[in-house]
């Protein structure tokens, strides 16, 4: 009987089912509000406290480049976030995050078994070029995963959009994304290109990967 209470078990999840067919469709998902705007404050606050206790460090891309180099590809200060000694702002992060995950894992048999996320502060200025998240020889990293954590009234004049890079039946179109707090995006790690363009006021975000291994 056991396997009969664990197929009556599996509850449908409106919001995990946009984002699997919009994946699906056309290799990223938005969804806005996927955490609550009291959630976006929290998490908020917790971020700009480490930033402010100077716990954030420059992002460096691969091993080889200068700093020089790196301040040219980007220019965000990040902070990985440990989920064994998650504070409860970041628990409540992960919560969500460990059910989506579980949700994908048991309807698309992703085999996500990993996971990294950092939060990420970009200054006034600041930019992170035309990229894929799998430049260091790392296939593991499956789906990319922003979350944004601005100020309720972003404006458009802020800057700091997300593009991404698309083809749509063999012609290229840039899908452009503000980053609207409690907004989550979602894309194939390995073969979406896209870009943060020049930042007007600090934007504050978490970005992580589910990853397969
Ligand atoms: O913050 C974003 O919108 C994207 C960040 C990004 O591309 C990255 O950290 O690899
Ligand atoms: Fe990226």
């Amino acid at each position: 009987m056991s396997h009969l209470f664990e197929a009556i078990d599996f509850v449908e999840n409106e919001v995990y089912e946009q984002m699997i067919s919009d994946i699906g469709r056309q290799k990223f998902s938005i969804i806005d509000n996927f955490f609550t705007s009291e959630e976006v404050e929290q998490l908020r606050r917790s971020l700009l406290q480490k930033h402010e206790d100077d716990a954030f460090k420059k992002a460096a891309i691969g091993n080889r480049l200068n700093e020089t180099i790196v301040k040219a590809i980007r220019g965000d200060v990040i902070l990985w976030i440990d989920e064994r000694k998650a504070d409860v702002d970041e628990k409540l992060f992960f919560v969500k995050i460990n059910d989506l995950v579980r949700y994908l894992n048991r309807t698309c048999f992703l085999g996500i078994l990993n996971k990294e996320f950092h939060y990420a502060l970009y200054p006034e200025g600041t930019f992170y070029k035309r990229h894929v998240d799998t430049f260091q020889n790392d296939d593991r990293r499956k789906l990319s995963f922003v979350c944004y954590l601005n100020e309720a009234g972003w404006l458009p004049e802020n800057g700091g959009e997300l593009v991404l890079y698309l083809n749509e039946s063999g012609k290229a179109v840039e899908k452009v994304i503000y980053p609207l707090p409690g907004r989550v995006v979602v894309f194939e790690s390995q073969v979406i290109e896209h870009e943060v363009m020049p930042v007007r006021k600090a934007r504050l975000s978490i970005t992580g990967w589910l990853k397969t291994r």
